[in-house]
C-alpha cells in the first residue's frame, strides 16, 4: 500500500483520536489563568530559594522527569523529580509503595518548595499521600488530574488542572502541553535554542 493511502478503519480511528485530543487541549480563560498562576507559583518558589518537585507514576513519571529538566535548564527555575531507582526501591521496600513518595518529599523538600502532583486518575495513593506530606511541610501544591470529575486529587492544590477525558494518553498529553506552556510562559518565548 503506498504511504499516502490510509486504511479507512485507521482513518476513522485517527479522526476520532485527533478529535479527542482537540477537545481535551481546547483552552479557555480558566486554563490560561491556571497556567499563569503556575508560572507565578514557580517564580515565587525561585525567589524564596525553593525548588519545584514533580511527581507521577508510569507515563506521568516520564512527564515529571521531562518537566523537571526543562524547567531547570530552559527557564532557570530549580526543579527535580524522584527518579533514582535505588531511592525508590529503598523507600518502597521500607515504608510501602503507597508511602514512598511521601517519604521522598519528607527527606528532600523544604518549606517554600512547590510540589507538582501528576496523576491521570487522580486516585493513586502514593500521589495523594505525597500531597498530604507536602501540605504538612508548607509546600505550594499544583495538581494535574483527569478521568472522573470528582477524583480526590482534583481539589487538593493551590492550582488544580483537570482534563475532561478518560483516555490515559490524551490526559497525559494534555498535562504535558499545559506544563510546557507554563515553562515557555516563564521563559517568555515559544522558540529558543537547546543550548
Ligand atoms: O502511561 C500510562 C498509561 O498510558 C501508564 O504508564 C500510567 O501512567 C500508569 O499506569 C500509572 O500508574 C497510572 O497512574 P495515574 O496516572 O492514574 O496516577
Amino acid at each position: 500500500m503506498p504511504a499516502e493511502s490510509v486504511d479507512p478503519d485507521h482513518k476513522a480511528f485517527l479522526d476520532d483520536y485527533v478529535g479527542r485530543l482537540h477537545r481535551a487541549t481546547a483552552v479557555d480563560d480558566g486554563i490560561f489563568a491556571r497556567i499563569s498562576a503556575t508560572r507565578a507559583s514557580w517564580l515565587r518558589t525561585r525567589e524564596r530559594g525553593g525548588r519545584v518537585i514533580f511527581i507521577g507514576n508510569g507515563g506521568s513519571a516520564g512527564i515529571a522527569s521531562h518537566l523537571a529538566i526543562d524547567l531547570a535548564k530552559n527557564a532557570s527555575v530549580p526543579a527535580l523529580c524522584f527518579s533514582d531507582a535505588s531511592m525508590m526501591s529503598c523507600l518502597a521496600n521500607d515504608y510501602g509503595f503507597e508511602d514512598w513518595i511521601a517519604h521522598a518529599v519528607r527527606l528532600n523538600a523544604r518549606a517554600g518548595d512547590c510540589l507538582v502532583a501528576i496523576s491521570s486518575s487522580g486516585r493513586s495513593k502514593n500521589i495523594l499521600n505525597a500531597v498530604t506530606q507536602a501540605r504538612k511541610m508548607k509546600l505550594d501544591v499544583i495538581t494535574l488530574s483527569g478521568m472522573n470529575a470528582d477524583n480526590p486529587l482534583r481539589n487538593l492544590g493551590d492550582v488544580n488542572f483537570w482534563v475532561d477525558s478518560r483516555s490515559y494518553n490524551i490526559v497525559e498529553t494534555t498535562h504535558q502541553f499545559w506544563m510546557m506552556a507554563a515553562i515557555d510562559l516563564v521563559i517568555g518565548r515559544a522558540e529558543y535554542p537547546a543550548s
